[in-house]
C-alpha cells in the first residue's frame, strides 16, 4: 500500500498559513485531506456543525477531511489515526503553529517509523508585507527558511513589484539553492503544487454523507469555484513525459539535481530496470524536496516511466529533451552502484540487502534539520 505524504505548512504568526490551508480545503476536488492543526479556531469549517465529532480531539470536516488538534507529543498517534484506511485520506497537511520550530516537526516526521505515512516536504508561508519586520523580531526565521522546500510569498497584494523583486532576491539568498518561491494573494496557490487533485468522479459511488454535502456546496458556488480554480491554475504549466524505455538512474538524478527553480512539482513513476531494482519508483518532488518510493508493478502493467512536471516559466520542450536524453536502451547492464543516487532519496528501501550505505539510504539524517 502507498504511504500517505505528510506536508508541513510552516510560517510565522499571521503569515497566512490558515488562509493557505482553507484555500487548499476549498479547492481540493475529490482529494481527501487529513489536517493537523494546533487549534480549530480559524479553520473555515462550515460543515463542522453537521459533521460532528469523530472522537477525541478529531473532527470530521465537510467533504471527508479529517482535522485534529494536537501538541507535538500526540502527533504520531494522530497520524496513525488519520492514516487508518477507513478514512481513505490521500494527503495529510500539518499546520505548524506560528511559534513552533518547524525543524522539530520535520525531525519527528522523518524519524516516524509508521509505514502508513511519509514526510512530504515543508512549505513555508512568508508575509510579504512584514518580511523585514519578522526577520528583525524573529531572527530564527532565517534558519526556518533554510530548511523550506517551497516558499509561498503571501500577501503580494500588499507590496509593489519593486518590493517583491527585493524580497525574492533576499529569499533566494536565505533559502537553499533552487528553492522555488511562489507568490500568492490570500494564500491562493495551486493545490496541485502539494498534492494530486482527484476529480469528484473518482470518489463517486463511495461518497459519505459529508462528501455529498461538500459536493452540493461545490455545485452551489459552481461558477465562482471553477473560474477561481482555473484562474489559480493558469499561472502554471504542466509538462508530461512518457517513456517505454527505462531511464538511466545516474542521468535522471543529474537532471533532478539541476532542475530549474521554476519547476515546483514532479510526480509520477520511473522505470529504471536495473537488475535488483526493477520496481516502479514512484517520485514525489515539492520544490527541492525529493523522494522515491519503490512499489511492485501491477499484474500486466507495462514497464514505463510516466512523469508530470508542474512549473512556472519552465521550458517544456527543453525539459522533454533533457528527459529523453536520460533514456537507457540497455538497463539490464546497469550496476547496483548506478542506483545509489536514487536510493539516497528512498525512505524505506525495498531491499535492505542492496543498500549501498544504510545510513544514507535511510533518507536524510534527522540531525540535518
Ligand atoms: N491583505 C492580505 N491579507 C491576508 C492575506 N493572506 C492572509 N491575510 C490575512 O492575514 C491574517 C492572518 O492570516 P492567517 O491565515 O490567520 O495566518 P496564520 O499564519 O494562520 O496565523 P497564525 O495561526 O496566527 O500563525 C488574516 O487576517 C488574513 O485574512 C493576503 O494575501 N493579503
Amino acid at each position: 500500500m502507498n504511504s500517505i505524504p505528510v506536508v508541513v505548512l510552516a510560517g510565522f504568526l499571521g503569515s497566512g498559513k490558515t488562509t493557505v490551508l482553507n484555500h487548499l480545503l476549498g479547492n481540493r476536488g475529490g482529494t481527501r485531506i487529513g489536517v493537523v492543526v494546533n487549534d480549530f479556531g480559524s479553520i473555515e469549517v462550515d460543515a463542522m456543525a453537521v459533521a460532528g465529532q469523530v472522537g477525541d480531539s478529531m473532527v470530521s470536516l465537510g467533504g471527508g477531511c479529517l482535522c485534529c488538534a494536537v501538541d507535538g507529543s500526540e502527533l504520531d498517534a494522530y497520524l496513525e489515526k488519520l492514516a487508518d484506511p477507513v478514512h481513505r485520506i490521500d494527503v495529510i497537511v500539518i499546520e505548524a503553529s506560528g511559534l513552533a520550530e518547524p525543524q522539530e516537526m520535520v525531525r519527528m516526521l522523518v524519524a516516524n517509523e509508521n509505514p502508513a505515512v511519509r514526510y512530504g516536504g515543508m512549505v513555508h508561508v512568508v508575509d510579504a508585507a512584514e518580511f523585514d519586520a519578522t526577520r528583525t523580531r524573529h531572527p530564527e526565521t532565517d534558519r526556518h527558511l533554510a530548511v523550506a522546500d517551497l516558499v509561498v510569498l503571501n500577501k503580494t497584494d500588499r507590496i509593489d513589484a519593486a518590493e517583491r523583486t527585493r524580497i525574492e532576491a533576499a529569499l533566494a539568498a536565505l533559502c537553499a539553492p533552487g528553492i522555488p518561491v511562489v507568490g500568492a494573494d490570500h494564500g491562493r496557490i495551486d493545490p496541485e503544487l502539494l498534492f494530486d487533485r482527484r476529480p469528484w468522479t473518482e470518489t463517486r459511488g463511495q461518497l459519505s454523507f459529508e462528501d455529498l454535502l461538500a459536493q452540493a456546496h461545490d455545485h452551489d458556488g459552481d461558477h465562482d469555484g471553477d473560474d477561481h480554480a482555473d484562474h489559480v491554475h493558469a499561472a502554471y504549466e504542466s509538462t508530461e513525459f512518457v517513456s517505454d524505455q527505462a531511464l538511466g538512474p545516474r542521468r535522471f538524478i543529474e537532471f533532478l539535481d539541476r532542475r530549474p527553480a521554476g519547476l515546483y512539482r514532479i510526480k509520477g513513476s520511473v522505470y529504471f530496470g536495473v537488475p535488483g531494482h526493477e520496481e516502479r519508483y514512484e517520485i514525489h518532488a515539492v520544490g527541492r524536496f525529493l523522494r522515491f518510493a519503490p512499489h511492485p508493478w501491477g499484474r500486466g502493467e507495462s514497464r514505463r516511466t510516466q512523469l508530470v512536471l508542474i512549473g512556472s516559466g519552465t521550458d517544456g520542450p527543453a525539459l522533454l529533451r533533457e528527459l529523453e536524453s536520460c533514456r537507457e536502451p540497455e538497463p539490464w547492464r546497469g550496476t547496483p552502484e548506478s542506483m545509489w543516487g536514487v536510493l539516497r532519496y528512498v525512505d524505506r528501501p525495498a531491499e535492505p540487502a542492496s543498500d549501498p550505505d544504510p545510513a544514507e539510504a535511510a533518507g536524510p539524517d534527522p540531525d540535518d534539520f
